[in-house]
């Protein structure tokens, strides 16, 4: 329970819907139970005096039922209103939480979590949180309470009818519960195992679908997939069943309740004690109070799975991170790279880059080549703050780690050997939201290369670039990942293979663009290809003599 209240924290500044949403719930309960209490006294009380042919006044009665009526399915709507309302604000406010964690982690804390896994994390163990207020935490607090004033009501006419009420509701809405909760422990938490490997397995065989098929392998994968669903199944016909029979025992302890209130106080009317409609009161009061119980077999049911999408959540967002932001972060003086004797492996593994060394100068074009596998892309990967490195990599004399994402995000723009196109348009992959001038735009189209392709474009800039680039080539991705790099105008610049996939004529335009445009910019440029070298005024080899510059 301590792990389920904490995951509410970051959303602790809703409380006032939760207590809002928990106060309209007992209300509702209330005035439902009074609503069951008042007409059973009524009709009792009419009964009796009619037997006794004696004047009775029924104002007062026939007009609290109307209003608690009215009440009743007034406050059920405002609290279902509140409580979706709450439920809302906290996934939001738990989906940007985990969102923010998630950011300093990647893409070094993140290589071990398959992409289907993560999404999944993201979306469907978040969304299954809307059960942790919805569905656990505002029926237990409503219940707890309802329980607690129902006791106290019933008290007031017979302290034994009492007990007898608040032990069978503390039976229906606790042991009851508890017995199903334990029963459905383990096929709670496979279902959400198996729900999470179902997702990973979906994702991924969508995302590897083309090669499913030209492998001829997607008899195979469908195969897991039905493996992983009718397990789910199972699991949850299980959980069914446990439900419905915790359904069938608190309908029990009620009916219970009204017999065991009758054993009680049937003795206490024949004594003169309390009046016959306030024993007719009593034993619709006792069965109606059990609708706040009701819900709590399936919230304690749900607790397990709920348990398991916030301890897969959790390990996430605990993650550590793996180049923290820095307490006190510094600004470089000016765009000189060094790189001292910088040793970096991945994992447990062997070390890619074994102490390297290099220097670069403020407005230097190097390029960096080796053999493939030699650590290039590392390279840039650390220079990028991707990775935790030993050693120092200083830029404007301040040690990278303790240069700020942002303040780097200024200085250095890259583009990488994949780039990530988002599905959008190409005038959005390029920009990513910044604001240009027409002119400067053009000048940039121009010098990566873009620019006559755009022009056959029937929409233009405005040609969507599917998902994850797919509507474009290898090579147009890249371009369009070099145009994004040159309009955020960074001084230093991080290239990786930036035109591989061009053919001769391209390539050769596109060096020749940059040489031109990037004087007086500091460039890293890796590449293997000699057309690409022709924009460096220094190469380095690394590789063969692992780690030393030359
Ligand atoms: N995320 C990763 N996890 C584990 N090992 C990795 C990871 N990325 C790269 N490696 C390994 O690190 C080594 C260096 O990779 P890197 O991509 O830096 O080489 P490269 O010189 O850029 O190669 P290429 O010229 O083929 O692009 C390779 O052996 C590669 O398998």
């Amino acid at each position: 329970m301590k792990e389920l209240l904490r995951m509410l924290k970051p959303a602790r500044h809703h409380w006032r819907w939760m207590a809002g949403d928990i106060g309209l719930g007992v209300a509702v309960i209330a005035a439902n139970a009074a609503l069951m209490a008042i007409s059973g006294w009524f009709i009792a009380s009419m009964a009796v005096a009619g037997v006794a042919q004696a004047s009775f006044n029924y104002f007062f009665a026939s007009a609290s039922i109307r209003a608690l009526a009215i009440l009743r399915a007034l406050g059920r709507y405002g609290e279902r209103l509140v409580s979706h309302e709450a439920a809302f604000h906290i996934l939001a406010e738990l989906r940007v939480w985990l969102f923010r964690r998630l950011i300093p982690l990647a893409p070094a804390g993140l290589e071990s979590y398959a992409g289907g896994d993560l999404a999944g994390r993201l979306r469907a163990d978040v969304d299954s949180l809307e059960n942790l207020y919805l569905r656990i935490i505002a029926p237990l607090a409503t219940g707890g309470f309802t329980v607690l004033l129902a006791g106290l009501f019933v008290l007031v006419w017979s302290g034994s009818a009492a007990l007898v009420l608040v032990g069978l509701l503390l039976l229906a809405g606790l042991l009851l519960p508890l017995l199903a909760r334990h029963l459905a422990a383990q096929p709670g938490k496979r279902s959400a195992e198996l729900a999470g490997a179902l997702r990973t397995t979906v994702t991924e065989g969508l995302q590897g679908a083309e090669e499913l098929l030209l492998l001829g392998a997607t008899d195979k994968q469908a195969q897991a997939v039905e493996a992983l669903s009718s397990g789910l199944v199972q699991q949850q016909v299980r959980l069914g069943q446990i439900s419905s029979l915790t359904l069938a025992g608190v309908t029990t302890c009620g009916a219970l309740a009204m017999a065991g209130l009758a054993l009680v106080c049937i003795p206490l009317v024949q004594s003169g004690q309390l009046a016959g409609p306030n024993l007719v009161m009593l034993l619709l009061f006792s069965a109606a109070s059990f609708e706040a119980v009701g819900p709590l077999a399936h919230s304690l049911q749900l607790i397990p799975a709920t348990s398991e999408a916030i301890r897969r959540i959790r390990e996430l967002a605990d993650a550590p991170i793996p180049l923290p932001e820095p307490l006190q972060p510094q600004l470089p003086e000016s765009c000189r790279i060094v790189l001292d004797q910088v040793s970096c492996s991945y994992g447990e593994g062997q070390a890619v880059l074994k102490q390297f060394s290099l220097v670069i100068n403020p407005g230097e074009q190097v390029a960096v080549v080796g053999p493939s596998g030699s650590g290039k892309s590392t390279l840039i990967e650390l220079l990028l703050r991707f990775r935790p490195y030993q050693g120092s990599i200083s830029i404007g004399g301040c040690e990278l780690r303790d240069i700020s994402p942002d303040q780097l995000s200024r200085l250095v723009a890259a583009v990488p050997q994949q780039p990530h196109l988002f599905n959008s348009t190409i005038r959005e992959n390029i920009l990513l939201g910044r604001e240009i001038i027409d002119e400067q735009l053009s000048a940039v189209l121009a010098d990566s290369g873009l620019k006559q392709w755009i022009a056959g474009l029937p929409q233009g800039l405005d040609t969507p670039v599917g998902e994850t680039g797919s509507a474009v080539s290898g090579g147009e991705a890249r371009r369009i990942a070099l145009a994004r790099a040159l309009v955020s105008n960074a001084p230093i610049l991080l290239l990786d293979e930036p035109t591989e996939g061009l053919d001769g004529a391209i390539e050769q335009s596109v060096v020749q663009h940059l040489k031109d445009r990037l004087q007086g910019t500091t460039v890293l440029v890796v590449t293997h290809r000699p057309a690409c070298l022709q924009m460096a005024e220094r190469i380095v080899k690394i590789g063969a003599t692992k780690g030393a510059a030359t």
